[in-house]
C-alpha cells in the first residue's frame, strides 16, 4: 500500500472533494492544516508521495523524509520552492504540472497590464478615500506588446493581446510561429515594447535575466508586467527605473519573498500594481491542476 500526503488549503479543498472520492483510491490522507515547513520530516513520516501546494521545502528537512519517493508540485515553477536537483539526487522524484493554467495566468497578465496603464488600483484607493483625481493613461490598442518568453503562458498572452489589436513582438530562445506574433531579438523587444511582459521559466540561465543593463534599454515610459518569477528581474534596478520613470508603471504578481513583507519598498511606490501570486487562481485552472496531480499520484502508485 502506498500513501499520499496532500498539502491542502481551504481554497483547494472543494476542488479535491469534486475530483476524487477518498475510498476509490489507496490510502490517501488529506491534511487541512497549514503545511509547517519546519516540521516536514514529522508530517511526512511514512508517506510515499506528497502533493505540495507552494510550500517551501528546505533540502535539509527533506533529507529526513526517508520514506518519500515522489513530490508532486501543484504548479509549474517548482524551482522557487525546492532544490529540484538535490531532491532528485536523494531519490525524491519531482513532478510538475505544465500548462494547467496558461489561460488563467495570461488573463491575469492582461489585467495587470491594463490596470497599470490606467493606474486603476491607485485610483480605486483614492476614490474610496474621497479624493477625486482623474488621470490619463495610455491607450493600448495599436501599441506594441513585447514578450520575453513565448511558451505556454506567453503564447496565451500573445493570443489575447493580438486579438485586442496590439502589435506583438516576442523573444524566445527557440523561435516559434504564432499567428499575430513577430519574433524579434531581445534588443528589439526591449527598445520597442510599450508594454513588456516577462514569461520565462526560472533556471540558472534565466535568473536575473532582466538585469540593470537590459532595463536601461527599455523604451522610456514603458509598462512592465511580471507574472512569472521575481528572480528573473533585478529588483533594485526595476525599482530605480520606476523611480526615474524609465518604467512608467509595473504590474507584479510574483515576489522574492511571498507573502510580500509589510513595508517592502515596492509597497511604497505609487506606480506599481500588486497582486498576491494569484495569476493561476481560477476555478478552471485549479480543477485541471488537481485532476492532473491526482492522475500523476495514481500512475506512480500503479508502478
Ligand atoms: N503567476 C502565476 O500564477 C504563475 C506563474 N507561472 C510562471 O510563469 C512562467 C512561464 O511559465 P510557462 O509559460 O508555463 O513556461 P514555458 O516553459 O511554457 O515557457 C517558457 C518559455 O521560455 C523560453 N525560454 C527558456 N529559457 C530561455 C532563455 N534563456 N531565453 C529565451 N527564452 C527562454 C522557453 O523556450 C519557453 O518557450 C514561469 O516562470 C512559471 O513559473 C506559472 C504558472 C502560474
Ligand atoms: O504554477 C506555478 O508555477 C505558479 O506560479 C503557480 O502555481
Amino acid at each position: 500500500m502506498k500513501t499520499i500526503f496532500v498539502d491542502c488549503n481551504d481554497q483547494l479543498r472543494p476542488v479535491y472533494d469534486r475530483v476524487f472520492r477518498p475510498g476509490d483510491d489507496p490510502a490517501i490522507t488529506v491534511n487541512y492544516e497549514p503545511f509547517d515547513r519546519e516540521k516536514l520530516p514529522e508530517i511526512l513520516a511514512g508517506y510515499d508521495i506528497v502533493l505540495n501546494d507552494h510550500t517551501f521545502m528546505p533540502t535539509e528537512q527533506m533529507k529526513l523524509c526517508t520514506s518519500l519517493k515522489h513530490v508532486v508540485f501543484l504548479g509549474t515553477g517548482a524551482a522557487s520552492y525546492m532544490d529540484v536537483a538535490a531532491l532528485e539526487a536523494m531519490g525524491q522524484k519531482v513532478h510538475t504540472i505544465k500548462g494547467y493554467g496558461d489561460t488563467a495566468v495570461a488573463e491575469h497578465t492582461i489585467a495587470l497590464m491594463w490596470a497599470a496603464a490606467r493606474d486603476l488600483a491607485r485610483m480605486d484607493r483614492q476614490v474610496r478615500a474621497g479624493e477625486w483625481i482623474t488621470r490619463e493613461g495610455p491607450q493600448l490598442t495599436g501599441k506594441t506588446l513585447g514578450l520575453i518568453g513565448l511558451g505556454g503562458i506567453g503564447g496565451e498572452v500573445a493570443r489575447i493581446a493580438a486579438g485586442m489589436g496590439m502589435r506583438v513582438l516576442a523573444f524566445n530562445r527557440t523561435p516559434r510561429q504564432q499567428a499575430g506574433v513577430t519574433m524579434a531579438s531581445l534588443d528589439e523587444v526591449l527598445a520597442q515594447a510599450d508594454v513588456l511582459s516577462i514569461n520565462l521559466v526560472l533556471s540558472n540561465e534565466t535568473e536575473n535575466f532582466l538585469n540593470a543593463e537590459r532595463i536601461a534599454k527599455l523604451k522610456p515610459g514603458c509598462i512592465f508586467v511580471n507574472t512569472a518569477r521575481a528572480a528573473l528581474v533585478d529588483e533594485k534596478a526595476m525599482i530605480a527605473a520606476l523611480e526615474s520613470g524609465q518604467i512608467r508603471h509595473a504590474g507584479l504578481d510574483v515576489f522574492h519573498e511571498e507573502p510580500l513583507p509589510k513595508g517592502h519598498p515596492l509597497t511604497k511606490l505609487d506606480n506599481v500594481t500588486l497582486s498576491a501570486h494569484s495569476g493561476y487562481r481560477t476555478p478552471d485552472a485549479s480543477e485541471t491542476l488537481i485532476r492532473r496531480a491526482i492522475d500523476i499520484a495514481r500512475s506512480v502508485i500503479k508502478k
